[in-house]
C-alpha cells in the first residue's frame, strides 16, 4: 500500500526520551528520524569558526540560534524530499517552526511531557556512542559490556551538556521556548500529548497514533 509521505515531530525537553521513541518508530515504521542535537554534533565535526561557536552553545546546553539550525535542517530535509519525515528536537523555538512551516505541513506532532525529577535522574545515567549517537541508559537499556557500545565496541561517553550543572538551564530553557511552539501546534489540532515516567508504557499509544497515518512493518512489541 503507498502511503502519503508522513510529515512529523517529535518534541519534548531533554532525556523525555525523543530519541528512544524515535528509535522505536524508525524501526517499527521503516524509516529514518533525523535528529537535530545529532545532526548538529556531527555537523560539527569538521571545524571551522562557526562550527567552533556552535560547539560552545551545546557545551553549555544553551540552543544554537535559530539561523544555525534552521538552514542546516531546512537544507537536509530539501535532501530528503522523497522520504518520510521524523524530526526529533526540530522545531524547538516558534522561528524554527515558522520556517518549518516554510517547507512542508506537518501531519502530526508529539509532545513528550516527563516529570522533571525523571529528566533529571535518566539524563545523570545517560552514556552515548558519539559516533552513532546510539543512547544508553545505565538502568533503562544497559549495554550488554559497561561503557562499550554494542555494536562497535567502541568506548560510551557522558555528553558534557548532561553534566548536572548545565541540565537546569536546558530544561529552563526548553520551557520557555517550547511552550509557543506547543501552542501552535495545539491550535492546529495536531499536538498529541503523552505523559508519564516510563517509556514503555507511552510506546503503545504512540505506535497505535502512527499506526493509523502510515503501515507498520513490525509488530508493537518487536521494537
Ligand atoms: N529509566 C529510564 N530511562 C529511560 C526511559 N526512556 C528513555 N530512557 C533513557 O533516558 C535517557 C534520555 O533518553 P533520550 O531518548 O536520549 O531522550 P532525549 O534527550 O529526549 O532524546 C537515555 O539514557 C535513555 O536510555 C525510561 O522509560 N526509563
Ligand atoms: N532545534 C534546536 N534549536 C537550537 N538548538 C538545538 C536544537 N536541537 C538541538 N540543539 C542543540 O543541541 C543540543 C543537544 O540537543 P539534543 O541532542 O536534541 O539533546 P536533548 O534533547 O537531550 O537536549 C541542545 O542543547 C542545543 O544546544
Amino acid at each position: 500500500m503507498a502511503s502519503k509521505l508522513l510529515r512529523a515531530v517529535v518534541l519534548g525537553p531533554p532525556g523525555s526520551g525523543k530519541g528512544t521513541v524515535c528509535e522505536r518508530i524508525a524501526r517499527s515504521f521503516g524509516l529514518q528520524h533525523l535528529s537535530s542535537g545529532q545532526f548538529l554534533r556531527e555537523s560539527l565535526g569538521g571545524g571551522g569558526e562557526a562550527g567552533a561557536l556552535a560547539q560552545q552553545y551545546l557545551e553549555r546546553g544553551l540552543l544554537v540560534p535559530d539561523h544555525v539550525i534552521t538552514r542546516l535542517m531546512v537544507a537536509e530535509l530539501e535532501k530528503r524530499r522523497e522520504q518520510h519525515w521524523l524530526l526529533d528536537g526540530f522545531p524547538r523555538t516558534l522561528g524554527q517552526a515558522e520556517a518549518l512551516d516554510g517547507i512542508c505541513q506537518l501531519d502530526l506532532v508529539i509532545s513528550l511531557n516527563i516529570p522533571f525529577e525523571t529528566l533529571k535522574d535518566r539524563l545523570s545515567a545517560r552514556w552515548v556512542h558519539p559516533a552513532s549517537g546510539r543512547v544508553y541508559n545505565m538502568d533503562f537499556n544497559p549495554p550488554h559490556t559497561q561503557g562499550v557500545d554494542d555494536l562497535t565496541g567502541e568506548p560510551l561517553v557522558q555528553r558534557e551538556d548532561d553534566r548536572p550543572e548545565a541540565v537546569a538551564a536546558r530544561l529552563r530553557k526548553y520551557k520557555d521556548a517550547a511552550k509557543p511552539v506547543m501552542e501552535l501546534y495545539k491550535s492546529r489540532g495536531i499536538l498529541h500529548s503523552f505523559s508519564g515516567t516510563e517509556t514503555n508504557k507511552i510506546w503503545p499509544y504512540v505506535y497505535t497514533l502512527l499506526s493509523s497515518r502510515i503501515p507498520p512493518v513490525l509488530p508493537e512489541e518487536e521494537h
